[in-house]
Formats: structure tokens, sequence, C-alpha cells
């Protein structure tokens, strides 16, 4: 018996963060507990739990704590805005704190509490072809696909589209057909954007590993970057997605972003579940 899987099973909670949702397992002072195959089978809306992405909190040497994501196909991903955003909540709900730091693949993001909101610094865009990454050098201000987007690296891949309106953007048939082109190797998140104003856009989202969500931080956070690269918007907007309202702002030191966040509850898995992976 591990010291995690034991007679009461395997405690996790909820989250959401403008609607994007998260089962986040709490792994400080143990061994972590995700796998591919529990994330895909705990990923799925009737054989499982159900959520966007799986966040797990880990002990840091470097940070107060590190943060693992994958997505509900199983895949690993290098970034989460908003369960970053729903992490810091937590962790300042449990310690008092108003400002902490988390590690994540893409090294350590800052978190601040100000005025009751959770701001994370979501760090500065990647806009070299090899950070995003693409599969072969070029402008990744203008990517040689229909709808002329942009690519953006946040810790993880981003094709940005701008368009006149977004409610009429089938997402689910673009979204799938960009995550797979050729062009990004490790597959791509895609953003549907249109500019209401010079600080406001809406947004609608296809996440790579999952596919429709309402909403995605770190794609808010390359819409907005596209946005303010393509001269369309300043660098501080606020953003609908289908779930809600977030605000990015990019500074000198990188992309801020805040949103609302909402534990939802906590629940245990069972022994059998976790037996019948
Ligand atoms: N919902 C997230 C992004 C999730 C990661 C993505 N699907 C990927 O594979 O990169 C966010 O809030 O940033």
């Amino acid at each position: 018996m591990s010291t995690v899987r034991d007679q009461t099973g395997l405690a996790f909670m909820k989250w959401h963060g403008a609607g994007n949702d998260f089962v986040i397992f709490d792994s400080r002072g143990r061994d972590a507990v995700t796998t591919e195959a529990l994330a895909r089978r705990l990923g799925n809306r009737h054989r499982g739990v159900g959520f966007d992405q799986l966040a797990e909190i880990r002990d840091s040497d470097t940070a107060d704590v590190e943060l693992d994501f994958w997505n509900s196909d199983g895949s690993r991903a290098g970034a989460c805005g908003n369960a970053t955003r729903c992490v810091a909540r937590y962790l300042f709900d449990e310690s008092g704190r108003d400002a902490l730091t988390i590690r994540t693949e893409r090294g350590v993001l800052e978190a601040r509490l100000i005025d009751g909101d959770v701001h994370v610094n979501m760090g500065q865009p990647q806009t070299m072809w090899d950070e995003v990454p693409l599969s072969k050098p070029m402008d990744t201000e203008h990517l040689p696909l229909d709808g002329d987007p942009m690519a953006v690296g946040m810790g993880n891949p981003h094709a940005v589209f701008f368009v006149d309106d977004v409610s009429a953007v089938d997402v689910a048939e673009r979204g799938r057909a960009v995550e797979f082109d050729p062009l990004f190797p490790q597959r791509t998140n895609v953003e549907f954007a249109e500019v209401r104003a010079r600080d406001e856009i809406r947004m609608r989202v296809w996440e790579r590993g999952t596919g429709i969500t309402l909403a995605c931080g770190s794609g808010a956070c390359a819409t907005a970057v596209a946005a303010a690269t393509r001269g369309l918007t300043e660098r501080s907007v606020r953003m609908e997605v289908d779930g809600g309202w977030l605000a990015l702002d990019w500074r000198d030191d990188g992309v801020w972003m805040t949103g609302p966040t909402a534990h939802v509850f906590d629940a245990v898995l069972t022994e059998a579940f976790l037996e019948s992976l």
C-alpha cells in the first residue's frame, strides 16, 4: 500500500477559474500521484470526475510550491494560468500571506493578493519560432495558415486568430484542425479573438489536449500579446471569455493576469476507482 493510496482513498479538490475547471491534488509532503492513465480516466466526465486540467501541487526547493499540469487526454501541459490562479488562492487562504512563488515547467511565477484579487505573472511571451515551438523557422507574427494567425508561447504553444465576429466561428472544427497542423510539432492551443475596443477583447478557445473550454489563462495572455503586437489594442485589456472575464496587463516584467476563482468541492477517489486504472 503506498503512502497516498491508503484505505480512505485519494483526496482532491475541484476548482474553476472563469469556468476553466480543474481537479487539484495537494501532494506536498508525499510522493506525486498523477500518472497519464489517472489523468485520462479522471478527465473523462462520464467515467471519472471531469476537468479541463489536472494540477498537482508539490514541494519545491526553489519556490513556495511546484505545480504540474495535465490535460484531460492525459497529455502534459507546460502552463495553465487559471489553475495557477486557483492554486494561488488556495495557498493564500491557507497561509494568510499576500505574495508567493510557484515553480512551473517554464520557471518560477509570482502570485500576489491585491484587494482580494489573485494576480499571477505568467512571464514574458515567447515569440521566436523555436520557443513556441514551430516546426521550422518562420515569422511568428504571421503564420502561413488561412486567417493569418500569430504564434505565441506562454510556456505552451498558442495560435491566435483575429476575426470580425467570434460567435460565427466554428471553434471545434477550426480549433481541432489547427491543433494538429504540422506547423506545430507539439500541437497547439487555438484562440479566436474579436477586438471590441483598444482595451477590450472577446475570445473563444480550443485547448490542446482538452477541446473547447470556457476560458484559458495562458490563451488569454497569448491573445493580449498578439493584439498588442499587431497594434490592435493597448497592452492592458479586459477579456470576455465564455465563462466570464479576465484582465491582462503586459508589463516589462511579464504578462499579469487576474480573474475569478471558485473552490467548488472537496472529495475522495475511492480505492476501487484507483485500482481500476
Ligand atoms: N487552461 C489553461 C491552459 C491549459 C494547457 C493547454 N491545454 C496546453 O496543453 O497547453 C490555462 O488557463 O492557461
